[in-house]
């Protein structure tokens, strides 16, 4: 359970998407807003049923997560379904990540890199669960890689969102292959939310690597080279991807093929893995190679990215699962995202 605590926020509440009204905010992530309380940010709180938003804006008493987090319903989301499914050009849009949940060689912990497993039990839990904290916010298409992993992640957490809508995949390899995946009827079509599977978006090779077990392996060759294998920017395991290698197509297939479908003003979300997800957010957020090194993401966590004007802002994940390290760069983030949760437990 996410740990949550009251703010009393007063005259510091900068924006309100409740339309300016005030009283009982009904529904679970139904005002997003902007607050300074407690002495720390909650740059777009998550209000709860019964949160109480005032039309003056100068006082607010708010249910929000310790985290930072984000739940946009779609009545106020940058840019909802029906804005996009009715052509409107809009100037945002919102851009999910997401590592697939656990798979059977995370729980073993050896590395997997391009190999094709499965979930565990845990990792569907995990997915599920990841579709509850993004179930508000707007989807019009999924982007996946070509592995099982990343793509059950992606359905099984479909399951949980609100639209209802089904995901089908299309095809965009060739004109012919696009035609061929096309659905005819329009009704049937505002029902579906289109998902392309790339092999671009696939985790990095890790080479020799593959199917041996982290920890034999740091105790075979030094942590030290390990986690330069693991966790440098430019250095490839043998014979793999270095995380430099795994960018230039990850980033390449991000700027070419789902940037401009957020320009357009389409909310997307990308369901793939730990290494293809560090080279794109290492673009999003104009990451150095050194500050990516301690760039880390836990299986099936969203992160949730507004794309606006051009540039993308991050907005964190939506409710703080219990462990702390879901999103940190450093140690030292990590810590003060658990010395918040335990304060308001
Ligand atoms: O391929 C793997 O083994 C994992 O999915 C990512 O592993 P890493 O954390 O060792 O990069």
């Amino acid at each position: 359970m996410a740990a949550t605590t009251l703010y009393q926020s007063v005259g510091t509440l900068q924006s309100c998407r409740n339309n300016g009204n005030s009283g009982l905010c009904p529904d679970y992530g139904h005002v997003s807003f902007r607050s300074v309380s407690k002495g720390f940010k909650v740059d777009v709180g998550l209000l709860r049923g019964g949160s109480f938003c005032s039309r003056k804006r100068s006082t607010c008493v708010i249910q929000a997560s310790a985290s930072q987090a984000t739940v946009f319903d779609e009545a106020s989301a940058p840019s909802s379904a029906t804005t996009s499914d009715s052509n409107k050009k809009t100037s945002e849009a919102s851009l999910i990540l997401i590592r697939h949940g656990e798979s059977m060689w995370n729980e073993k912990n050896l590395f997997t890199g391009c190999v094709d497993v499965p979930l565990t039990t845990k990792g569907v839990e995990e997915a599920v669960e990841a579709g509850k904290r993004i179930s508000n916010i707007p989807v019009d298409m999924i982007y996946t890689s070509a592995l099982i992993r990343a793509q059950m992640t992606a359905m099984l957490a479909m399951t949980q969102h609100r639209r209802k809508k089904v995901p089908t995949i299309i095809h965009e390899e060739s004109e012919q292959a696009g035609a061929w995946s096309q659905i005819f009827s329009e009704d049937t079509n505002m029902q579906c939310i289109p998902v392309v599977t790339a092999w671009q978006l696939n985790e990095r090779m890790y080479g020799e690597l593959q199917g041996l077990n982290k920890q034999e392996t740091a105790d075979k060759y030094g942590s030290e080279q390990v986690h330069e294998w693991r966790r440098s920017y430019d250095i490839p395991p043998p014979n793999g991807e270095s995380l430099e290698m795994c960018a230039e197509r990850a980033v390449a297939y991000f700027t070419e093929h789902i940037e401009p479908q957020l320009a357009s003003g389409k909310n997307i979300m990308i369901a793939a893995h730990g290494n293809s997800l560090r080279s794109i957010i290492m673009y999003l957020d104009k990451l150095t190679s050194q500050e990516v090194i301690s760039l880390e993401l836990a299986t099936g966590i969203p992160m949730l990215y507004i794309f606006k004007e051009g540039r993308f802002i991050r907005r964190g994940s939506p409710p703080a699962p219990t462990e702390a390290t879901v999103y940190a760069y450093t140690k030292k983030l990590a810590q003060y995202r658990q010395k918040l949760d335990d304060m308001f437990e």
